[in-house]
């Protein structure tokens, strides 16, 4: 199976200071579910921002969409970041936007007409739990609520590929289960999806699940995952 995304050798540095991630081998396939784990300060935020193009690494080649990002036409790279939906650690939502707003942004920017995004846009609300805040501004959300809208709008685009930076830390643990199935049903339907977490319950829910742990920079497979063709992925008690 052709991935779509493989790292080389991959090494990262802020400014001259030594490298936060080095050595980086490995492939993720289309239609994957990835976990990636480690301790405060390992690299998780530095590797997904490599994953959603906001940095460009300092060494080694990385491949995504089957182009080589550091050969390629520097134009099409805003196209491959429309592929690419972002869940952030700090949410960004854009905050003289309603929450309704917010989640639809990926849908306008891709030319989608209103009447289309109306029914997408109210599913997304109230699968959030939403619904009656739809014209919520950000600043009137708590921190929760915030984080759910911008999981909502990574998610509404169905992407090629999602990234999330700790997405349930939040919200109650019904409300992360809710959120797992929103990941696994987008995944289901092709996206690879990676999301980064502390959170232990959040992994013991994905049987499938492929585990990418970080420590120090350095990237281990625990499971052998990486190395394996990815298999079918299953949410335990969804109850
Ligand atoms: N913009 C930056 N400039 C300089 N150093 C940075 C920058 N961003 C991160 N770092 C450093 O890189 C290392 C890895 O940070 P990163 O945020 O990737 O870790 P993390 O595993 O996501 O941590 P956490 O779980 O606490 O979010 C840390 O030592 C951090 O201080």
């Amino acid at each position: 199976m052709e991935s779509i995304v493989n790292f080389d050798n991959v090494g990262l540095r802020y400014g001259t200071e030594a490298e936060v991630l080095s050595g980086l081998n490995f492939s993720l396939y289309p239609g994957s579910f990835y976990f990636l784990t480690g301790a405060s300060g390992a690299g998780k935020t530095s590797l997904l921002k490599l994953l959603y193009l906001a940095h460009m690494p300092s060494r080694g080649s990385i491949k995504m969409f089957g182009n080589d990002l550091s050969i390629m036409d520097r134009r099409k790279l805003p196209g491959f970041r429309r592929r690419i939906g972002v869940v952030f650690q700090d949410f960004r939502l854009l905050p003289h936007l309603s929450a309704a707003d917010n989640i639809a942004l990926p849908l306008r920017i891709a030319g989608i007409s209103e009447d289309e995004l109306r029914g997408p846009v109210d599913e997304m609300l109230s699968w959030i739990g939403l619904d009656k805040r739809a014209n919520a501004h950000p600043a009137t959300l708590s921190g929760g609520e915030q984080q759910r809208v911008a999981i909502a709008r990574a998610v509404i685009g169905r992407p090629d590929i999602l990234v999330a930076d700790e997405p349930t830390g939040n919200v109650d643990p019904e409300m992360a289960v809710r959120l797992l199935q929103l990941f696994a049903a987008l995944n289901k339907l092709g996206t690879t999806v990676i999301v980064a977490t502390h959170d232990v319950h959040l992994l013991k829910k994905v049987d499938g699940a492929q585990m990418m742990r970080l420590d120090k920079g350095q990237l281990s497979d625990p499971t052998g995952s990486l190395r394996h063709p990815p298999r079918p992925l299953i949410l335990k008690d969804m109850a």
